[in-house]
């Protein structure tokens, strides 16, 4: 079986996280590099890429329902909320650490950096986020797979960078940084969370659907409800984070829409029922838009000028 992966770093450790897996399983398969859009057009903010939906995903889409590939694997995060219904998400791996990392050049910690220090990232909700803890500081655009990013951060142009832990884990670098608390710093839905996609009804589907992973599907998918109401998520500030508690009764949610600069946030933040969850989380996405989150959200794409659309970090 043929497994479709983009060419970064990233996309290819976690290729073959699901290609060491399913060999495991006794399933052979190959790697086939597939260039995005996203990954062609890096000079300009990923919003404005490939109508900004998707722009890491449509085109495996497109080669799989060609046929060309069998098998592919996404970071879910990346992942549009709207699929092809041909093309399920048949595993959702066991997540990996769903928080975001701040990098320091010098080691100093997030509390103690100078005031305008200089913050890297392309991510407006880390963005909006670093601007509300600490409004001194000052936010700069880092676009770039996570080695370019380590690289400028290494040649001394930021005082520090953002990053989503999970990638730095599944490239195997163990670099010392500052873990960012969900209390302050929601991560992205789905942020550290690997999906396998097939076709429908196929010898793959079959084979890829051992790999599923129960907690993890219910928590990505309760944070997909919560902000599903938001505007069909947007590149907007936007953060979402379901925890399965251990004693598995209940779940911990918290979502949050952010103005741009970080001044304005309306948020959850619950412990939930593990029964009926679901539709619990229904109702605190409605809540959010009630509370005037889908204005906040809607305000930010405005002064975005409006041509873009996605459900999440897709900037980075
Ligand atoms: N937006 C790009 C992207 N997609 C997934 C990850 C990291 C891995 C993950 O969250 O699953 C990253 C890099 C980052 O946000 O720093």
């Amino acid at each position: 079986m043929i497994i479709g992966t983009r060419g970064s770093q990233l996309a290819l450790a976690q290729a073959e996280t699901v290609a060491r897996l399913l060999k495991v399983q006794g399933v052979e398969t190959s790697l086939k590099i597939i260039k995005t859009s996203g990954d062609r057009f890096t000079d300009r903010p990923l919003h404005a890429v490939s109508s900004g939906v998707g722009a890491f995903v449509r085109e495996l889409d497109e080669v799989m329902l060609e046929g060309k590939i069998d098998i592919a694997v996404h970071s879910m995060k990346d992942m549009p909320t709207i699929r092809p219904p041909t093309l399920p998400t048949v595993a959702v791996l066991k997540r990996d650490t769903p928080f975001d990392l701040l990098l320091t050049y010098d080691g100093t910690p997030l509390d103690e950096l100078p005031e305008q220090s200089i913050i890297g990232t392309s991510s407006l909700r880390r963005a909006a986020q670093i601007k509300r803890y600490r409004p001194d500081l000052v936010t700069q655009d880092l676009r770039g797979n996570i080695d370019t990013r380590l690289r400028k951060l290494k040649e001394g142009k930021y005082d520090g960078i953002l990053l989503a832990k999970a990638g730095l884990e599944r490239m195997g670098w163990e670099l010392e940084g500052e873990i960012l608390s969900p209390d302050f710093f929601c991560p992205s839905p789905n942020q550290g969370t690997i999906a396998v996609v097939t076709r429908a009804g196929t010898e793959a589907e079959a084979a890829v659907s051992i790999l599923d992973h129960t907690d993890s599907r219910i928590a990505t998918e309760i944070e997909r409800i919560l902000i599903s109401e938001l505007g069909g998520g947007c590149t907007t500030p936007i953060g979402s984070y379901a925890e399965i508690m251990p004693d598995r009764k209940e779940l911990h949610v918290r979502a949050e829409v952010l103005s741009l600069d970080g001044e304005e946030t309306i948020g959850i933040n619950e412990f939930i029922p593990m029964a009926g969850g679901i539709e619990k989380a229904r109702e605190l996405g409605s809540s959010l838009v009630h509370m005037g989150g889908k204005k906040l959200a809607d305000e930010a794409l405005l002064q975005l000028s409006g041509d873009s659309c996605d459900s999440d970090d897709l900037h980075e």
